[in-house]
């Protein structure tokens, strides 16, 4: 056997081994204007990675296929078919759906429900490190519909040692961490909105911020329930905040007053109002001022009760079409809890090239 395990044999030794190529077939076609026969080409009657079995046998035979360059399957070698499926496997977490059975040693994998598709990075990474297979996936922390592509796996040679599968399987260690990649369905419903601001709340200017939160929140079925315009006062935006989370809202939103003005307030009013803050500032432009905290429940909460997040929104969520804010989303609203970490890896790609027309979230942002 060749080093690369391809060779050739008689027709009629084949059975059980892999094709290494396409065999086209040629038959009698139509006619020309002058009457004579055209060959007609039918295109590839055995693919490339077919398995020959004993049917084949005489169809080779009567195409003129006397050998035929075939893998000789090897104990522990997998058709690539195999392999695929092995590798999609490691892919179907939570709301990841195989699109079919593999075709050409590659699957394509779907979502099966609406949320926030997550991938692990770090497994993923170990993973393609990995010669001969590969996992492609859109870019994680967006949101996908059911129905989408999510991601496609492929081992590159038409049979591999099932010992490269192996290596694969233990990078991704499903067992351990589960499986590289999954979307988190939306659990977040209602929000609470503070619109903060002198000016807004004296009815100086028109609240032109609200509108554009609500849009955004509607895209992940989310509606805003509690709305309060307190002014810039630190006491005032204190209690809207509280009174925000006695209305039982499943997250809470401030706009403005985020910057270094001196009536910029609403960072300190959302520590002061008990949150855990994870962050103040992001490596994202437009976006660096974001405020990101969690009110967790405490003991007297029911037992499954979810940690609350309170955003503090700068000015430009209000008129940029891209923000951070976009990039936090899908995951605040599928309950994802957020890390310091999940903002400081936002650097690379955070900064928005503001493309006319913008195309987010088809683009390098993020
Ligand atoms: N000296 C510095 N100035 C600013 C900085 C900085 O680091 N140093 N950062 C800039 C960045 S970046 C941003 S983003 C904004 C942050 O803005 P704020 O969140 O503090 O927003 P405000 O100051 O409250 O408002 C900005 C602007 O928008 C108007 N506004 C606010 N809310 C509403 C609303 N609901 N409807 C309509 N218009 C609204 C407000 O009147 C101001 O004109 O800070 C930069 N500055
Ligand atoms: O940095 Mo501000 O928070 O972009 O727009």
């Amino acid at each position: 056997m060749s080093e690369s395990g391809m060779r050739l044999v008689a027709t009629r030794d084949a059975v059980g081994h892999v094709l290494c190529h396409d065999m086209t077939q040629i038959l009698p076609g139509g006619t020309d204007a002058d009457g004579n026969e055209l060959p007609r080409y039918k295109g590839a009657r055995f693919r490339k990675g077919h398995v020959v079995t004993a049917e084949d046998v005489p169809v080779l035979l009567s195409m003129g296929k006397a050998h035929l360059y075939v893998w000789q399957k090897r104990p522990g070698w997998l058709h690539e078919d195999e392999a695929a499926r092995r590798m999609a496997a490691l892919c179907l977490g939570e709301g990841c759906v195989a699109a079919g059975e593999p075709r050409e040693g590659k699957i394509a994998i779907n979502a099966a429900h609406d949320g926030v598709f997550l991938v692990d990075s770090e497994r993923l990474t170990a993973v393609n490190s990995v010669d001969q297979v590969m996992v492609a996936t859109r870019r994680g922390n967006f949101g996908v519909r059911a129905g989408d592509a999510l991601a496609g796996t492929r081992v590159i040679p038409l049979v591999i040692d099932g010992a490269v599968v192996a290596q694969a399987e233990a990078a991704a260690d499903v067992a351990a961490h589960g499986p590289l990649m999954r979307v988190a369905p939306y659990v977040m419903h209602t929000a609470a909105v503070i619109t903060t601001g002198s000016e807004v709340k004296s009815g100086l200017i028109e609240d032109r911020f609200t509108p554009v939160v609500e849009r955004k929140l509607a895209r992940f079925g989310v509606r805003v329930t509690w709305h309060a315009t307190p002014g810039d006062n630190m006491e005032d935006v204190v209690a809207a905040i509280g009174e925000a989370r006695a209305a039982g809202v499943d997250m809470v939103l401030c706009t403005g007053g985020m910057s270094v003005d001196p009536d910029d307030n609403t960072p300190g009013a959302i520590r002061r109002a008990g949150a855990r803050v994870v962050t103040y500032g992001a490596p994202v432009l437009p976006g660096a001022m974001l405020l990101v905290g969690y009110f967790d429940p405490d003991a007297a909460d029911e037992k499954d009760a979810r940690p609350v997040p309170v955003v503090g929104l700068p000015g430009c969520v209000m008129y940029s079409k891209a923000t951070v804010f976009d990039l936090a989303l899908p995951r605040l609203v599928a309950g994802v809890p957020l890390e310091k970490r999940d903002f400081v890896a936002m650097g690379e790609g955070g900064l928005c090239l503001g493309c006319d027309p913008c195309t987010f979230p088809h683009c390098p942002f993020a």
